[in-house]
């Protein structure tokens, strides 16, 4: 399968985010300048995490203009793979693909450490790896974390199960514990943690591997059309 990391200038892990994928998945994925306006070919996007444009307004807030998130909402729009980490979530947010913002963390703090997460829905692309209610670590880093939304739409994410995962011990002030939301279609999902620090014994957790993997098992099960064509390619050469 094919991946994009968004490099937004600003951006800090961009290169970690090709790592954990690769660590997670063994698939090779591609840094594409968010200059470009298209995604043409591209089964997953990631927006990593970082300071795109120096966290200047609002996190995200200037990032969600540039040119590849017209193209970042047309690959959504199709139903392909959109994963906001991070700073990615937050550009998300500010582009509408994701209900909600994430404002200044509670105690104006930057939080940096590893925290607990509850897995509160394993039928999605991103979670299918997890089991529902499985408690999982994974770093945060931010210091505008804090899920805001108003109380319609936190009843409807928590009635359609978009609330992906919820942190044990509030780092932030999120509401409702919000630490990782799904789109309705269930095709994009932001999340504050870093799973791409995640990926190794030596980093503190792998919690983070079976994040990628859902991802590449979704992508790769919808396709069974590659064994066909290899099929079809062994027949031609023959
Ligand atoms: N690690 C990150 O992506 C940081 C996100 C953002 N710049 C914040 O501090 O909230």
């Amino acid at each position: 399968m094919k991946w994009a990391v968004i490099v937004f200038p600003g951006s800090n892990c961009d290169q970690d985010t090709v790592l954990g994928i690769r660590r997670a998945t063994g698939d090779e994925a591609d840094l594409v300048w968010h200059q470009e306006s298209t995604l043409d070919g591209y089964d997953a996007i990631v927006l990593p995490g970082g300071f795109s444009y120096g966290d200047y307004l609002r996190s995200g807030a200037i990032a969600r203009f540039s040119p590849v998130m017209n193209a970042v909402r047309q690959a959504a729009d199709e139903g392909r793979l959109v994963l906001g980490i991070c700073n990615g979530f937050q550009v998300l947010t500010e582009a509408r693909l994701l209900p909600g913002a994430l404002l200044r963390n509670e105690n104006l703090q930057f939080r940096c450490e590893r925290v607990a997460l509850e897995v509160r829905n394993n039928t999605s692309p991103f979670t299918a790896g997890y089991h529902l209610g499985e408690v999982i670590h994974i770093p945060i880093a931010h210091g505008e974390g804090r899920y805001h939304a108003d109380e319609a739409t936190l009843a409807d994410l928590q009635a359609a199960g978009q609330i992906a995962f919820a942190y044990q011990h509030n780092p932030n002030g999120s509401l409702c514990n919000i630490a990782g939301v799904l789109n309705a279609k269930g095709n994009v999902l932001g999340l504050m943690p870093h799973p791409e620090r995640a990926v190794a014994v030596w980093m503190g957790s792998e919690d983070g591997i079976r994040l990628f993997q859902s991802m590449h098992t979704y992508v790769t099960r919808q396709r069974p059309s590659v064994v066909q064509e290899d099929m079809q390619g062994g027949v031609h050469a023959g």
